[in-house]
Order: structure tokens, then C-alpha cells, then sequence
């Protein structure tokens, strides 16, 4: 038996996982610092859900391995279930179970569980504590689940997906626990769609694309790009025919030009005005009639699209 990794919290190495003849996984391999915030990110279908699901011990791998806090997450499910918390897309309850009830039935399966109140006060439950599961808002089943994963104090969180379908005061309050939680030396694994919140909130992002790991670092070192910047033009009128090649023509071998839909196509490259107007002026050369030309510093989201031609939020 390997010994224990004293560094990560998760250690995935060369996962190939199929369902069928279809790749969901394709030679993942990827690291989870303990004591981090780690962010999956990818468009749908890029495999995320079914790596952490095989992290969490629902799925055997394939091929390759997976290491969670020392122990195969498959073999040794028993000894790793009380040290690790699981946020499911769908929280996981049954539908006519009340909130609280389901809050302490969770709670119930654990030695030390955080007190209830305080669970309730921090995720905002009181309010549907007595409401039956099925009439939970989106934001509030989320927040339960949350509370679900975390009530047992694990040593290590994958939450998928946490905050979709909150509203903004409870997704700050959820990006503040999870914050809290690293701060208490808990690892967290979190999917995400929205950059802002893997912008916010991660030490360290794996960007992954057709099951595969495409870029990797923290938010400011997937970002950096010197002089690199970005510049979004939106039109009126599609784009004639060629007009992807003949902007690059006219801007230079420094400048990459992604065309997002008919209306609109970012470009990247050194971000001096002298670009801006180039753009401009290509556009009055090609009679075509920009909406809005805005520039901008480079994202997350611009990091994914330079990557894969495509945008990571359909
Ligand atoms: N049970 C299944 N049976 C067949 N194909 C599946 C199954 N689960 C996932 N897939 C396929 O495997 C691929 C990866 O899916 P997965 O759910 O892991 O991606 P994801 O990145 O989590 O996507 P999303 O953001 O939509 O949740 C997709 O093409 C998906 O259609």
C-alpha cells in the first residue's frame, strides 16, 4: 500500500472512465491540495461529474487511479465516508421529508456533528426548516445539501456545482463558509460553471475539456498574460465570409481571433489602443457595423475559449 500523501487531499492519476463506447474520462490526471480550494472547471459533459463522482467511491476506475486523503476510494469507502462530505446536484433527499428533518437525519449518521442551529442560522434554513423537500426553491435545496455535506465535519468537501440557482446574498454567504472552511484546514473540490466564482474562491483551477486536463494554476497565473488583453467586438449584421481571416490579416501574427456566434468574436493580443482602433478600422473597411468594441482584461472564461475555440457557458 502506497503511503499516505501528506500534501493532497486528492490525487487522481491517468483516469480513463467510458459508459459504453462513449470516453467520459480520458487519462485525467489531476492533484488537490490539501487545505485548498480546487475548482474543476469545464463546459457541459466534460467529465467532471464522473471524476469526482469516482473520487467519491461511486465509480470504480476504469483505468488509472484515484487516491482520496490516502485510501482507494472504492475499497476503502468505510473507512473514507466519515471523513469526507458530498454535495449532490440533487441534494439527495426524499421529497415529502421536511428540511430540518433531513438536516438531522444527516446529522444522526455522524459522531461529531456541527450543532444544528448554527448550520441553520449559516445557510439561512430557519425559514424552511418545516418545509417538505419537494417545495424547496432551487437556492434552498442547494443550501441544505451544502449543510448535508458539511454537518459531519469533513476533512475534505467535492461539491458540485454549489451554488446554482441561489440568489446573490446566499451565494456570498455560501462562498464565505466554504472560505471559513478552508481557513479550518478542510479541503474543498468544487465543479463550477460560473468564472467568477472559481475566480473568487479557488487557490487552484483544473480547466478540463472532452475528459481531458487542459490548463491548470491559480486563478492569477491561468490569467496572466503580460500585455495579453482582450477585445470583444459585437456586430449588428453577421459577419461576412472571412471575416475571421482577414481581421487576423489586419491585426498581425500577435492577435488570435475566436469567433463566439454570427454577432460576436473576441480577439486577444497585446492590448494597446493601436489594436483597438485597427479593429476599427477593419471594421469600416468591411462595411461592418459594430454593436460594441470593448476591451478588456483577460478571464478565466477567455483562458477556456483561447484553449478550445469554444465558450465554457453555453
Ligand atoms: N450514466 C451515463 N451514461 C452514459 N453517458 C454518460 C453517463 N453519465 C455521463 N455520461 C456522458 O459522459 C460525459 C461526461 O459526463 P459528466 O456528467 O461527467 O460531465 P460534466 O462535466 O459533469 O457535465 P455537466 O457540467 O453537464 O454536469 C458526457 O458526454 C455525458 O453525456
Amino acid at each position: 500500500m502506497p503511503a499516505p500523501d501528506p500534501d493532497h487531499a486528492v490525487v487522481v492519476d491517468s483516469l480513463e472512465m467510458r459508459y459504453g463506447s462513449k470516453t467520459a474520462v480520458d487519462g485525467l490526471s489531476l492533484t488537490v491540495a490539501r487545505g485548498s480550494v480546487t475548482a474543476v472547471l469545464g463546459p457541459n459533459g466534460a467529465g467532471k461529474t464522473t471524476t469526482l463522482e469516482t473520487c467519491e467511491g461511486y465509480r470504480r476506475p476504469q483505468r488509472g487511479s484515484v487516491r482520496v486523503l490516502g485510501l482507494d476510494p472504492h475499497t476503502d469507502r468505510r473507512a473514507l465516508l466519515p471523513r469526507i462530505g458530498v454535495m449532490l446536484q440533487e441534494g439527495g433527499a426524499w421529497s415529502g421529508v421536511r428540511a430540518e428533518e433531513m438536516l438531522r437525519h444527516a446529522a444522526s449518521l455522524h459522531a461529531d456533528p456541527l450543532p444544528h442551529g448554527l448550520l441553520v442560522e449559516r445557510l439561512g434554513l430557519a425559514a424552511c426548516g418545516r418545509t417538505p423537500y419537494r417545495r424547496l426553491s432551487g437556492g434552498q435545496k442547494q443550501r441544505l445539501a451544502l449543510a448535508m455535506a458539511i454537518v459531519g465535519r469533513p476533512e475534505l468537501v467535492f461539491v458540485d456545482e454549489p451554488t446554482a440557482g441561489m440568489d446573490p446574498q446566499a451565494r456570498r454567504d455560501t462562498w464565505d463558509l466554504l472560505r471559513e472552511m478552508r481557513a479550518d484546514g478542510v479541503s474543498v473540490v468544487l465543479t463550477t460553471h460560473y468564472m467568477d466564482e472559481a475566480e473568487s474562491l479557488a487557490d487552484t483551477v483544473h480547466i478540463i475539456d472532452h475528459g481531458r486536463l487542459i490548463a491548470s494554476g491559480s486563478p492569477v497565473e491561468l490569467t496572466r498574460g503580460g500585455r495579453v488583453s482582450t477585445i470583444r467586438l459585437v456586430v449588428t449584421r453577421p459577419f461576412p465570409p472571412g471575416a475571421p481571416e482577414s481581421l487576423t490579416a489586419a491585426l498581425g501574427p500577435a492577435t488570435t481571433v475566436t469567433v463566439l456566434d454570427p454577432l460576436s468574436l473576441l480577439v486577444t493580443g497585446p492590448a494597446d489602443g493601436s489594436t483597438l482602433a485597427r479593429v476599427s478600422r477593419w471594421c469600416e473597411e468591411h462595411d461592418v457595423l459594430p454593436e460594441s468594441l470593448n476591451l478588456g482584461t483577460r478571464s478565466l472564461e477567455d483562458v477556456f475559449l483561447e484553449l478550445t475555440g469554444r465558450e465554457l457557458t453555453a
